[in-house]
């Protein structure tokens, strides 16, 4: 019997609290501001912008989206995260990726203010986290949602051999630090990765940023594994699904981050608390 984490469960108390801490400042007559910059049209890019928005109006979070056409140049991009650097307003800054293929994403990153950096994609906010620097500084969303959904689910992490598949800089690597910073001991596979098999079956926890539907099924697993599952693939049926193939008969798969319900939700969440928290940091 396969157990689920229940991302939607943790996001929910996250969410709650955040919107107390929201109701806290308003009282003192200060407003979390979050700005998302979406370039381009990509599909599932506006949903989830949507997303975000629509959170954070629920939670009491002042929030404005920059649209910009998929055709800008980079100084386009750059001056429209300038002006959102020195707009008092806002106090958030997350530039939706991917971005088109004509604008050095890295760049953009960097020129947002560090101090606003809810994504924690600036160089100086991820230096931080590999150099496992006291607080308080921004991290990326996705891999701090997943050590929150870990820690709510009691998964032991100190001296734990956590396999993470992938290693963009959004999940992959910042992942990768907190997981090392937690204690445990962490193998980053990739697509060159020789081997994956030898790995995978001595690994506690696995963590799957691919992007590819059927990727792993239980068998790729050692007996009582956690598995989170970090991605949103459409499958043959149009389906939303993770990385992972699993069922009620998987016998190596102890408990899964289901697709949805799982990350998703998680990284949201996450992002709001972040917002506030960033808001609190410069009051
Ligand atoms: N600067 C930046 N920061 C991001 O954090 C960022 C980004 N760019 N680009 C794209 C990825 C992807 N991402 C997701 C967030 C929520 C769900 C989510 O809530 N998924 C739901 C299902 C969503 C649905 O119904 O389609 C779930 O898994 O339950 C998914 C994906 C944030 N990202």
């Amino acid at each position: 019997m396969v157990k689920l984490i229940d991302g939607r469960q943790v996001a929910r108390v996250l969410n709650a609290q955040t919107q107390t801490r929201v109701a806290a400042l308003r009282k003192q007559g200060i407003v979390p501001g979050l700005a998302v910059v979406l370039v381009g049209h990509d599909q599932a890019s506006e949903r989830y912008v949507r997303m975000k928005e629509k959170k954070a109006q629920s939670l009491g979070i002042y929030s404005v989206l920059k649209q910009l056409p998929a055709d800008s140049t980079q100084a386009e991009v750059l001056q429209t995260v300038t002006g959102l650097n020195q707009d008092p307003r806002i106090t958030a800054i997350l530039v939706q990726a991917p971005l088109p293929p004509q604008i050095d994403a890295t760049q953009v990153f960097g020129a947002i203010d560090p101090a606003k950096d809810v994504d924690g994609f600036h160089p100086e906010n991820v230096g931080k986290l590999y150099l496992n620097l006291p607080g308080p500084y921004p991290v990326a969303c996705t891999p701090r949602g997943i050590m929150t959904l870990l820690a709510a689910n009691q998964v032991p992490l100190q001296g734990a051999n956590v396999v993470v598949l992938g290693k963009s800089a959004i999940v992959g690597k910042p992942l990768a630090a907190l997981l090392l910073n937690a204690g445990a001991t962490v193998t980053v596979l990739h697509s060159q990765t020789k081997e994956r098999e030898a790995f995978l079956s001595a690994a506690d926890v696995v963590i799957s940023a691919v992007g590819q539907a059927h990727l792993l099924t239980d068998a790729d697993f050692q007996p009582h594994t956690t598995v989170i599952d970090v991605g949103q693939n459409l499958d043959e049926n149009g389906r939303l699904v993770g990385d992972v193939d699993y069922s009620e008969a998987s016998v190596n798969i102890e408990q899964i981050t289901p697709v949805p319900g799982g990350v998703g939700p998680m990284t949201i969440a996450t992002l709001m608390q972040q917002t506030v928290e960033m808001s609190e940091w410069s009051k």
